[in-house]
């Protein structure tokens, strides 16, 4: 097996912290020269608690009950079992003709194949390409083409999106697995071609700067862009994970995350740390986001800790939570846009006794900013100071020189040295070079930073709205309009305005019985107005029946912009 040394620096849930300070000044990066992940996730464990359990599953969508009573299928796989299905699926691949470096497409929604899809990958020293099964043919096609995947696990839900976007685009694909579904053509059945392989492959000794993944950014500001990441960045990710979690990585630890795992933030802020950790991670495929199946997962898997984006909480708090038993979650991650105070405080209300945390990110850069109730006190409207072993400062967007304490700038990540950092844009050195100045990784968002280095978010650098020279984010708005009783959610963006440059347009959602009125339009103003600077308040409020929200739920304030004309 490729060597698995203890790394010791990464096994914070040991130690007792007394200090977010202490543990900034006590951590320090452990990269092995030799590091693969499967190794750490899988491989390790299925030789040290092969009976423990890796994975939970549930599925309740149409595949999932032809495998079961009609109830949904459950089930779990232990590492013993984890590991041999991803060695099965890696001798697949390899009998395929992947090997170091191909990259494979995994299209599927959360189910044990996808955790098993990136670990056989890896075993092979080969790079994961996750998909959401969201996208339509275009989605698909176009990651795929860029990436020149040769091999590809699809889901049923998504198999004709590929089969579209194979006829549609040019993808050189030699392999395509279809789970629980029916092949077609030159496809081949998941379970059928595991079940004639071998159950054993160890993962190939891989450099910790080899290529692992390649993964796509939301796309919330435009076309999406391939992010290369090599092994290391599963370590980078380990501190700032751990810090937001709370340390709730022990024995009797159980992980849920509602958000799909192709993402980074539930692959890197959950699945995989979790795994690394030989913990448990639950596997539920039900469809549509559902708030109350969300609670009841939490009661019935009696989860610890759990990933949820801000969008899902939302939808949480419209549903009565009274009769779920939450009492073992002990920790929530939150983050991929603000969390805002209001989402904020109900859950630490409904989770009594849990710590929920914002912690900041980017496909590029994640988990450099978290909060850590218990070791530092939270600071109203900020998202946390910088994760241990990362340099975080705010910079002139134009010089990419440090800024001073209280100054508004772009979010910069000093990227040498700093393994959670990417290597480059695929195929786009002009972005890269953009991206990457005078040592620091460029965030493109703004915020500030106070004395003691607590970060609050502003907004993204195209999101800004400047209104009779005032910079108003858009993001303080629509939290503003969320805490209103009335509103669901909203998004806000920028219109052009003869005196004032521009000012902000608010889209609202409202809430399940309410419905628009002209005085609700200007109750909604003097909300904002009566909570925020009176330049900021909403000159025009439309109501919608939904907002454009990318598949990681991030609103598209781009496609709202499109759709007033203003789209630059
Ligand atoms: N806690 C947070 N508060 C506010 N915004 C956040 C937070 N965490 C992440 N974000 C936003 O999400 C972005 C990272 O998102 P991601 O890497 O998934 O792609 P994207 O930036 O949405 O896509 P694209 O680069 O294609 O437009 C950050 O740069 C930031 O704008």
């Amino acid at each position: 097996m490729a060597t698995t040394e203890r790394l010791d620096r990464y096994r914070l849930h040991e130690h007792d912290w007394e200090s977010f300070e202490a543990l900034r000044e006590w951590f320090e990066w452990e990269v092995p020269d030799r590091f693969n992940m499967a190794a750490y996730v899988c491989d390790r464990w299925a030789e040290e608690t092969p009976e423990a359990t890796a994975l939970f599953v549930e599925d309740h969508t149409t595949a999932g009950d032809a495998r079961g009573d009609g109830s949904g299928a459950t089930g779990s796989y232990t590492f013993a079992e984890f590991e041999a299905e991803a060695s099965r699926l890696a001798n697949h691949l390899a009998a395929s003709g992947v090997g170091h470096g191909d990259r494979v497409g995994v299209n599927l929604p959360q189910k044990p194949e996808t955790a098993i899809a990136h670990v056989a990958a890896w075993k092979l020293g080969a790079v994961s390409v996750p998909l959401s099964t969201l996208f339509g043919p275009d989605g698909v096609g176009y990651r795929l083409a860029d990436a020149d995947a040769t091999a590809c696990v699809v889901d049923e839900s998504n198999a004709d999106a590929l089969r579209r976007a194979r006829d549609e685009y040019n993808i050189g694909l030699g392999t395509v697995l279809v789970v629980d579904g029916a092949p077609q053509d030159d496809e081949r059945a998941y379970a059928d071609a595991v079940a004639e392989q071998d159950a054993d492959r160890e993962a190939v000794e891989t450099d910790a700067e080899d290529d692992a993944l390649l993964i796509y950014t939301s796309g919330t500001t435009g076309d999406p862009k391939g992010v290369r990441h090599v092994h290391r960045m599963l370590l980078g990710h380990l501190p700032g994970v751990q810090t937001n979690a709370n340390f709730e990585f022990g024995e009797g630890s159980r992980f849920w995350t509602p958000a799909e795992w192709a993402w980074i933030a539930s692959l890197f802020d959950l699945v995989f740390p979790a795994l690394y950790y030989g913990r448990p991670v639950l596997a539920y495929h039900g469809g549509e986001f559902d708030p109350e199946a969300a609670f009841d997962l939490l009661d019935r898997y009696d989860i610890t800790m759990a990933f949820i984006p801000p969008t899902a909480l939302r939808f949480m708090m419209q549903v009565d939570s009274a009769g779920y038993d939450v009492d073992t979650v002990e920790a929530i991650g939150s983050g991929g846009e603000s969390l805002g105070e209001s989402v904020s405080e109900w859950a630490e209300a409904t989770f009594g006794g849990a710590l929920v945390h914002e912690g900041y990110g980017q496909t590029e850069a994640n988990v450099t900013v978290v909060e850590n109730g218990e070791l530092a006190e939270k600071r109203a409207g900020s998202m946390g100071l910088p994760a241990p072993g990362h340099e975080v400062t705010i910079v002139d967007p134009e010089t990419a020189e440090a800024l001073p304490p209280g100054e508004v700038g772009e979010i910069a990540v000093r990227y040498e040295g700093d393994p959670v950092c990417f290597v480059e844009y695929w195929n786009q050195p002009a972005k890269t070079d953009a991206k990457l100045r005078n040592g620091w990784l460029l965030t493109e968002d703004l915020a500030r930073m106070d004395e003691d280095g607590y970060v609050y978010f502003e907004s993204r650098k195209d999101d800004v709205i400047i209104s009779s020279g005032y910079r108003i984010g858009p993001e303080e708005i629509e939290e503003s309009l969320a805490s209103h009783e009335a509103v669901a959610d909203a998004a806000v963006i920028g219109v052009p305005h003869d005196e004032r440059g521009e000012v902000p347009k608010a889209f609202v959602r409202l809430a399940d019985g309410r419905a628009p009125s002209e005085g609700l339009r200007s109750a909604l103003m003097d909300h904002v107005k009566d909570r925020l600077a009176t330049y900021e308040y909403p000159r025009e409020v439309e109501f919608v029946d939904e907002l454009p929200r990318t598949s990681t739920g991030k609103v598209r304030r781009q496609r709202l912009r499109e759709r007033e004309g203003i789209a630059d």
